[in-house]
């Protein structure tokens, strides 16, 4: 661990950026092709601006909120990433212990390092936590079903089926630098040892387990039969993939371009959010990850229709920087950030965050109100 001090995301990034070997760096912070939508997923918060509320009463704020029956701490939760193991030995290990700290939720990656059964008992045994299974459609049905069945039996609560990998993106910076994952950190969720995942990769890259051609009517009608389990739909972007998973009875999505690292130029999740919010119209629960960094881009997210942000890359730093406890510190960076804003906004519960909170700048004229 270093010996700077950590304030904010950009600290964890900068500081696990230098603790991680290159090639690992650039697998965890790179995006797609020219690295537009990685970085747009960030910078797409600064058009808009907080306006606050003064003069009322925040010395009692809540910043909590209710999913899959349980309040969590505040609307922030933790998106499955694969090989969390190159990042810290104890991997996903100590990212669910980190969340069960923190009183929120974790997504487990079907590329985890460590079993599903291994990953919810380390975060029971610190306190409450839900998980969600990230799902791939996979060429191979039976183990698919195999990886839904012991997800469940393990208590996971959702299956989060990841939409927008059928093959992998392009991705220059972890070809240049010919990314492995190391020696030794097996797969057990999709039931490969390092090597079997070393040789796939060179072959044809970590999603030649994928289905390309996987449907909405192949995959949602066979997930219902073989699970009671949550289904959402990992990777939506348009108002019409809103529309679709309501038609086919899924519980929620999540607005995501997968941190910009499958298609690049698509769009910010932050700013296809107010129109996959607006034909949702309640019917099914929306949350958004990408880019994400800090109380405010929670504050504005909520302002704009999400019910949860979910953070992939700031988990990794963390992990990196310190394990379990650089998790919880980037929890807690987020958690006294968004209360804070809320308090300084003049939100003294999450159903006060409204569109009304916030102005944005459009082509450069004036902030305007929403
Ligand atoms: C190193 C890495 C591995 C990832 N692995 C998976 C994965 O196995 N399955 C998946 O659905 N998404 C995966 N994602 C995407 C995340 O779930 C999430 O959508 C994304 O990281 C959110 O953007 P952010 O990193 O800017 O917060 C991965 C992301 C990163 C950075
Ligand atoms: O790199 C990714 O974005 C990703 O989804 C993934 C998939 C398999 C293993 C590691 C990461």
């Amino acid at each position: 661990m270093a010996a700077e001090k950590v304030l904010c995301i950009a600290d964890l990034e900068k500081a696990a950026s230098q603790i991680l070997p290159a090639a690992t760096r650039d697998f965890f912070n790179s995006g797609a092709t020219s690295q537009v939508t990685v970085r747009e997923n960030s910078s797409s918060y600064q058009k808009y601006r907080i306006l606050p509320r003064v003069l009322k009463d925040v010395s009692q704020v809540s910043t909590k909120i209710s999913l899959f029956d349980r309040d969590i701490s505040f609307p922030l939760c933790v998106s499955p990433a694969g090989l969390q193991a190159m990042a810290h030995p104890d991997g996903e290990l100590a990212t669910s212990r980190a969340c069960a700290k923190a009183g929120t939720n974790m997504g487990i990656s079907s590329y985890a390092n460590h079993s599903v059964e291994q990953i919810t008992t380390a975060g029971k045994e610190i306190g409450p936590i839900h998980h969600v299974m990230q799902l791939y459609s996979m060429a191979d049905r039976e183990k698919e079903a195999r990886i839904v069945r012991r997800a469940e039996a393990a208590g996971c609560k959702a299956i989060f089926l990841t939409a927008d990998s059928p093959v992998l993106g392009v991705r220059y910076n972890e070809w240049r630098t010919g990314f492995l994952p190391s020696p030794g950190l097996d797969n057990p969720i999709i039931e490969k040892t390092s090597e079997q995942i070393q040789q796939q990769s060179h072959d044809d890259g970590f999603s030649s387990f994928n289905s390309a051609s996987h449907s909405w009517a192949k995959e949602i009608p066979w997930l219902r039969s073989i699970t009671d389990m949550e289904i959402w739909i990992k990777g939506i972007l348009t108002p019409e993939d809103v529309e679709t998973a309501i038609e086919y009875g899924c519980d929620g999505v999540i607005i995501s371009n997968h941190g910009g690292r499958q298609l690049d130029e698509t769009p910010a999740t932050v700013d296809v959010l107010p129109a996959c919010a607006k034909a949702a119209r309640g019917r099914i629960r929306i949350h958004i990850d990408g880019g994400v960094r800090s109380g405010s881009d929670i504050f504005k997210a909520l302002a704009l229709g999400a019910e949860c942000c979910w953070v992939g890359r700031p988990m990794l730093w963390g992990l990196a920087y310190n394990g379990q406890q650089g998790v919880e510190l980037m929890l807690d960076i987020l958690y006294q950030d968004f209360k804070r804003s809320m308090q300084l906004a003049g939100c003294k519960s999450i159903s006060e965050i409204s569109q009304s909170s916030l102005g944005i700048f459009r082509s450069d004229g004036p902030l305007a109100r929403l």
